[in-house]
């Protein structure tokens, strides 16, 4: 095993931190870009490890997509590989194939697919075996389990010869990574409508375009939670846009309660500490990925607050849930579950002199605890963990500068 150590530091200088690209952003536009008849001028891809899978799969084609921790890899391939009318084996890591994909598989086989699943039921391995024409354009899908399975249907429906009717059922979740989805379709030209919870795309063409995709929120997150957390410092955060598709862009909201003050200029966003409001609650429906970065930052701020939207959470990289409360526990901070799915965040009273955090093959593990560096000395387990979204994380931690000396 390895580990990072992080050094104690409260007040840091002036510090820019250049931000990956959205992953996000990336994997869409890659599916799209492969499903374009012409050229597209596409800038920016980003670093992570989960669209490098994806841009080596696309390119190199092999008979088993093997799209190791990615979740949208897995998702949207697995659409893509359907609507390409391939014979294609999807897999993953282990903790792959026990994130569920049954609802994405049901969809695709009513619409026309020939899927198998060749180990358990409802979850990775699959095996594909092409599309045999399209059966309906309607199908329903439930809304409360993983946006990435709505996501993936959109991208195809432009390619089915009947286009696509899609009836989301119950709750949706993680709705803003639909919209990203729908706007980026339509940066390529593709027109639908969504009225009530009933999405419509026609049959039609993807257009050529060019498109530089932004830096990564969820990713600027940790940034704002060091700020947060800190005595004394100033951050830049660059190339991120104050009308953004990327949802995790909430943080600025959140972050203006807990002592963040975000100004936007045309390069990025300058961070400033100003004074912590309070955050009682917040739902994380719509933004999942940012609930470690704020559980971390309310328990170090000493702020009680209730969280709701923590569903998804467990069928991420790993429960996160569970792997929140084991570590939040090492400074005597809890997450504690209420009635009706509601969650209370009891603020850490005495933070140890050492803290070693245990990643749980999830790298927002490992990005969301940085911050307690600003209160003790950190040891974080597999940092390497984090090039599944951000690779340069830890070379971006060591931009800061100690301003006490
Ligand atoms: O579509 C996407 O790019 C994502 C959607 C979200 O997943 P769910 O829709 O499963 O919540 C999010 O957690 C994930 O990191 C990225
Ligand atoms: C949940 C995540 O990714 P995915 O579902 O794409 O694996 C994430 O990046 O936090």
């Amino acid at each position: 095993m390895t580990i990072q150590i992080l050094p104690q530091l409260s007040k840091f200088k002036s510090t820019t931190i250049p931000l990956p690209s959205s992953k996000s952003e990336s994997n869409r536009v890659l599916v799209i870009d492969a499903l374009t008849a012409g050229d597209n001028q596409i800038s920016n891809l980003a670093e992570a490890r989960d669209t490098q899978t994806m841009i080596r799969l696309l390119e190199s084609n092999p008979p088993v997509y093997d799209v190791l921790d990615a979740g949208t890899t897995m998702r949207f391939l697995t659409a893509y590989a359907t609507i390409t009318n391939q014979n294609k084996v999807m897999t993953g890591t282990a903790r792959m194939c026990e994130r569920p994909i049954g609802i994405l598989v049901d969809a695709l086989r009513s619409i026309g697919a020939e899927i198998h699943y060749m180990n358990k039921e409802g979850y990775p391995p699959l095996a594909i075996h092409g599309f045999k024409g399209q059966k309906t354009k309607h199908i329903k899908v439930r809304g409360d389990v993983s946006s990435q399975y709505v996501s993936a249907l959109l991208m195809i429906g432009p390619m089915l010869p009947q286009g696509l009717e899609l009836e989301l059922e119950g709750k949706v979740g993680s709705r803003t990574y639909i919209e990203m989805t729908l706007e980026l379709m339509a940066q390529f030209g593709i027109t639908y409508t969504w009225v009530d919870n009933i999405i419509v795309v026609a049959p039609q063409s993807y257009q050529p375009t060019s498109f530089s995709v932004e830096s990564d929120w969820s990713g600027a997150s940790y940034w704002f939670s060091l700020l947060a957390c800190a005595e004394e410092g100033e951050l830049f955060l660059r190339g991120l846009k104050e009308n953004s598709l990327q949802g995790d862009s909430k943080i600025v909201e959140i972050m203006d309660s807990l002592g963040v003050k975000s100004e936007f200029s045309s390069e990025g966003i300058r961070l400033t500490k100003q004074p912590v409001k309070g955050l009682k609650s917040w739902d994380f429906t719509h933004c999942p990925d940012l609930a470690q970065t704020v559980a971390v930052t309310c328990a170090i701020l000493g702020q009680k607050t209730e969280f709701t939207g923590l569903e998804s959470l467990r069928i991420k990289e790993t429960d996160r849930i569970l792997a929140l409360q084991q570590e939040l526990a090492k400074f005597n901070a809890q997450l504690v579950e209420g009635a009706n799915e509601v969650f209370t965040l009891i603020p850490s009273v005495e933070i140890p002199a050492e803290i070693q955090i245990h990643t749980y093959d999830d790298h927002r593990m490992a990005m969301a605890f940085m911050p307690l560096m600003t209160k003790t000395k950190v040891i974080i387990e597999d940092p390497e963990v984090v090039n599944k979204s951000y690779p340069s994380f830890w070379k971006h931690v060591g931009l800061l500068q100690d301003c006490n000396v």
